[in-house]
């Protein structure tokens, strides 16, 4: 097979000499029509992370805040002439500034025209359960709070309507994760929650099943007009394709209700999102970046919301996009007392615990399903010592190893890299596609489709496509290049291993530039029962794995396996 059938045209333009885009040209339907490019939020965790993120915080710092009480264009206005508001922030916040001394001035910017297709049944196919899914009963669940409400065990006793259990019916939905047993309850009762379960473990309908429930069951009226809406639930998520992936989900669950609800993320026209806000939505669905330029623009406000949603909380609350996170929540709009808000991720520190603390009703309920932080017990993971200079023949080796290789992320930290990377796989006749933050938005979304699909056996990716992203049939996660952090390991060979399924992951560790994640890495091997290899040992200290549950404010409940109730 020739290498231009296997990869797609801006990866080859990349490999033979620079971007295309760069020089002027995107092939395929890009070719001089989605020529944005998209300032992306891998930036926080790879390409020149340091230096940049100070600058962005200063500068969104130093930003105006609310005060227009949900009109007002004059401030929103300034803003938004400052910057060009169909790329905002890129994707999503944390770019503004620019990080990339090649970008043209953000005004001198064309505007994404890229329209997506409309969603179809077929985008919303997820993960089956696996053999080890009968597992999830014997994880213990952590809650504190005060009068925690019950939990269910079934969705039939749920109290969800019964159009949602018909559709519950039709996602093959036969039987609750834990983390839905606990949080459908407890949003369904009027609380706050912020909440940590493993990767792949069904949180995003643990939380968009009770929303949609009370948006059903307690309807209020739709408030918009031609320049104005007010939606009823906000869900914020760190990248495009998560916030797509969260959409296809509301989709499926409020198809044929009276429940409307859309999308808003940058690297598409703006004017397509806002002729669907005009004509009112319940739920929205957005990264940040183009939503605060929306709320900006005046044409959102928060005078309706009831839900206010943060998925990977701990990657929203941190130095990246947090300003725009308070920026929302401080809106002149936006009333305290009527909103419920809503925190969820695989990975919880601490610290983000904290500062969460502080946008919940201090009733909020916190609810840990297994340890906070620890990586999924159904992928089996390698962690293999290579030099920086004989990765890509290890790469190769270990997709050998594989046999048929499809179904294969492969991580790395630069977004040039991600390209290298793909090309050099499609050299070696093995189907490649890549996404990343440089990548248009047409490509990174056609990227994925064409993974989806099979029609690419392999999928390279930086960071932005570590959370969430959930993708039927992702056997194994190769880290070509370790994480900054450990929460990120345990994102990303959570790609695989999903919903009771077995799962790989094989990393590949160099010493000379991975030698600051070794203790980590080696609690995380120990939590999830792997074997430590010698040179983490070597490398790394070897405390005790310390996952505990850990509310700052006190009594736990503890609930495994034979211990359900007595603490209700
Ligand atoms: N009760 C259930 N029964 C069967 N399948 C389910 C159930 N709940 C969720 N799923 C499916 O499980 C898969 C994983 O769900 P989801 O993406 O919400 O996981 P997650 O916990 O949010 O993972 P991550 O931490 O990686 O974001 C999806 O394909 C979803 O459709």
């Amino acid at each position: 097979m020739s290498y231009s059938t296997l990869i797609d045209d801006s990866v080859q333009g990349e490999y033979r000499g620079g971007s295309s885009r760069r020089s002027g040209h995107s092939g395929g339907h890009g070719r001089g029509y989605f020529n944005n490019r998209n300032n992306d939020e891998e930036i926080n965790g790879n390409d020149n992370y340091g230096w940049e993120m100070q600058k962005n915080d200063q500068e969104r710092s130093s930003r105006p805040r609310g005060g227009r009480g949900g009109g007002g264009r004059g401030r929103g206005g300034e803003r938004v002439n400052n910057r060009n508001v169909d790329e905002g922030y890129g994707d999503d916040s944390a770019a503004v500034g620019g990080r990339d001394d090649q970008q043209p001035p953000a005004s001198d910017k064309p505007r994404p025209t890229y329209i997506p297709p409309e969603i179809t049944d077929e985008d919303c196919c997820g993960v089956e359960a696996g053999i080890n899914f009968n597992r999830y009963e014997k994880i213990a669940v952590n809650v504190s709070g005060d009068d925690v409400p019950r939990h269910i065990e079934s969705f039939k006793n749920s109290g969800l309507r019964e159009v949602l259990l018909e559709k519950l019916i039709k996602c093959n939905y036969t039987t609750p994760t834990p983390i839905q047993k606990y949080s459908i309850p407890i949003i369904n009762s009027g609380r706050d929650l912020i909440a940590s379960a493993q990767t792949g473990s069904g949180k995003t309908a643990a939380f968009v099943l009770p929303i949609v429930n009370i948006l059903i069951n307690q309807p209020s009226d739709l408030i918009c007009d031609r320049n104005y809406c007010e939606p009823q639930c906000v869900i914020l998520a760190p990248t495009r394709e998560l916030a797509i992936q969260i959409r296809d989900v509301v989709y499926k669950l409020t198809s044929g209700t009276c429940i409307k609800q859309s999308i808003l993320y940058g690297g598409t026209a703006t004017s397509h999102q806002r002729n669907q806000l005009n004509n009112g939505v319940h739920i929205i669905v957005a990264t940040l970046g183009r939503i605060v330029d929306f709320i900006d623009r005046g044409i959102i406000s928060f005078r309706s919301l009831r839900f206010f949603v943060l998925d990977e909380a701990d990657r929203m609350l941190d130095m990246g996009f947090k300003t725009e996170i308070e920026y929302i929540l401080n809106h002149a709009t936006m009333i305290d007392n009527n909103r419920q808000t809503i925190m969820f991720s695989a990975t919880l520190a601490d610290e983000i615990q904290i500062l969460a603390k502080s946008y919940l009703k201090p009733n909020y309920i916190f609810v840990a399903v297994g340890e906070i932080g620890g990586a999924c017990k159904d992928v089996v993971q390698e962690i293999i010592e290579v030099s920086k200079f004989e990765k890509k023949k290890e790469l190769l080796k270990v997709l050998k190893s594989l046999g048929d290789c499809q179904g294969t992320m492969v991580f790395v930290q630069q977004k040039r890299n991600a390209d290298f990377i793909a090309a050099f796989l499609s050299e070696n006749n093995i189907p490649t596609t890549s996404i990343h933050g440089d990548r248009q938005q047409p490509e990174r979304e056609q990227a994925l489709r064409d993974f989806k699909s099979s029609k690419m056996k392999i999928l390279v990716a930086t960071a932005v496509a570590a959370r969430g992203l959930d993708i039927k049939g992702v056997n194994c996660v190769i880290n070509f290049d370790m994480p900054s952090s450990v929460d990120e390991y345990v994102h990303r060979i959570g790609r695989t291993g999903r919903l009771g399924n077995s799962g790989r992951a094989v990393s590949f560790y160099d010493s000379s530039s991975d030698f600051s994640l070794a203790s980590e890495l080696n609690r995380i091997l120990k939590q999830a029962d792997q074997e430590v290899p010698p040179f983490l040992m070597r490398d790394g200290s070897f405390g005790d794995v310390d996952y505990t549950f850990n509310d700052i404010r006190q009594p736990v409940h503890t609930y495994d396996d034979g211990d359900k109730e007595d603490d209700w």
